[in-house]
Formats: structure tokens, sequence, C-alpha cells
């Protein structure tokens, strides 16, 4: 038996539906739902001395330095306990994560596969504007660049890994139920 934490990266752009899914997998598979960009929102919200620099990251749809969000991500496994494992939401999204990802974590995780959830961008921008949550960055300006940011940054990190034979591709611009239905097939054929 491997002491190795379980992960899967789940990647996609801006609005694919990305934490909707991961609480649905959650729920049912019983692995921990880790978002990279909420453990950040909460870092910044917490007075942290890298709040500012999260706050503009953010605003700008730019990537924050991997040692902030590798640091958030390896203690909030840390804290989680026994799991399953761990649903890596919006991480590697950029050389810099990954590269600071194999320094660290490497030895410490077993990648099992990048969930890719595909959607289109109009698709995806008009959910984002009409989420309402109160995110800084669920703006047309800010949208603009997070979508800039995932095409140049991101989606060569899920070209990486399909290399490996490690994507699930599952189309997003349906119904929440018929895209769940699709991703429960692929974590019970990986032995979730
Ligand atoms: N299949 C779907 N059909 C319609 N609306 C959806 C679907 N999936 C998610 N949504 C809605 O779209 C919005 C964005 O979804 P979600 O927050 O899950 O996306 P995300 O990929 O995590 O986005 P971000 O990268 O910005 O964090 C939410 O309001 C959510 O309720
Ligand atoms: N690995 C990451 C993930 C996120 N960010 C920053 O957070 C913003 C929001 O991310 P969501 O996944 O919640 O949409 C994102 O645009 C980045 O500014 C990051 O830097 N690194
Ligand atoms: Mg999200």
């Amino acid at each position: 038996m491997s002491n190795l934490y379980k992960v899967v990266f789940v990647l996609g752009p801006p609005g694919s539906g990305k934490g909707t899914q991961c609480a649905l997998i959650q729920k049912n598979f019983g692995l921990v739902h880790l978002s990279a960009g909420d453990l950040l929102r909460e870092e910044q919200e917490s007075k942290s001395q890298y709040g500012q620099l999260i706050a503009e990251h953010i605003r700008n749809g730019t990537i924050v330095p991997v040692a902030i969000t590798c640091a958030l991500l390896e203690n909030a496994m840390k804290a989680s306990g026994d799991c399953a494992g761990f649903l890596i939401d919006g991480f590697p999204r950029n050389q810099d994560n990954l590269d600071g990802w194999q320094k660290n974590m490497a030895d410490k995780v077993d990648v099992k596969f990048t969930l890719y959830l595909s959607c289109k961008v109009d698709v995806c921008v008009s959910r984002c504007l009409n989420r309402k949550q109160g995110r800084a960055d669920d703006n047309e300006e800010s949208l603009r660049k997070r979508i800039h940011t995932y095409n140049t940054q991101t989606y060569p990190i899920i070209e990486y890994y399909e290399k490996l034979g490690l994507v699930r591709e599952v189309a997003t611009c349906r119904d929440t139920d018929e895209v769940y239905t699709d991703i429960e097939k692929i974590f019970k054929e990986a032995g979730f």
C-alpha cells in the first residue's frame, strides 16, 4: 500500500464548472476538493503579507508565484486528515506552477490524471458574469485577461499532461447532471 496522497488535477477555462463538479465528486467519492483560487482568496482575506500581491494577480487574471500557492495547497492537504485523495482545482495553471509542484510535491503524491473540463468561451464568460458571488474578477475586463492567461499559459499545461496520456476530457456546455454522469464513469474506471 502506498502512503502517497492520491491527486486529480482539475483544469479548464474560467466558468467551465470546476468548482461545481468538484463539489459533486467530493460528495460522492470522498475526495477532498481544494481550489487553488479559493485558498488564495482566503489567504488574501486573512491579512497575510501576500494579500496585496494576491489581490493584484486575481484582478489582472495573472498567476501568483508558485511558492505561495504550493504552500497553501500542501498545508491544506496536511490539515485534511484521512481521505480518498484530493481534487486540486485550478492548479497547475502555468509552467511556474508545474515546476514548483514537481520540485516540492512530486515525491509526496500520486497524480492519477488531469480532469479537463472543456467549454466554449462565450458560455464560460456568461456563466461567470451571472455567478453573483461578488468575485473581484467576475467582470468583463478581468475575464478577458483570465481567458488570455488560460489560453497562453494553462492550456499548454493540459497539453503537457495529454502527451503523458493523463488527460480525461469532459465537455461541460451541457446540464450539470449530464456532465457529472460522464465524470462519475471516469472516477469509477480509475478505481475511486
Ligand atoms: N453545466 C452547467 N450549466 C450551467 N451552469 C453551470 C454549469 N456548471 C456550472 N455552472 C454555473 O456557472 C458558474 C461557474 O461555475 P463554477 O464556479 O463551478 O466554475 P469554475 O470553473 O470553478 O470557475 P472559475 O475558474 O472562475 O473558478 C456558477 O454560477 C455555476 O453555478
Ligand atoms: N494556481 C492558481 C490558481 C488561481 N490563481 C489566481 O486566482 C484567480 C482565480 O482562480 P479561480 O480558479 O478561482 O478562477 C486566478 O485568475 C489567478 O489570479 C493563481 O494565481 N494560481
Ligand atoms: Mg472555481
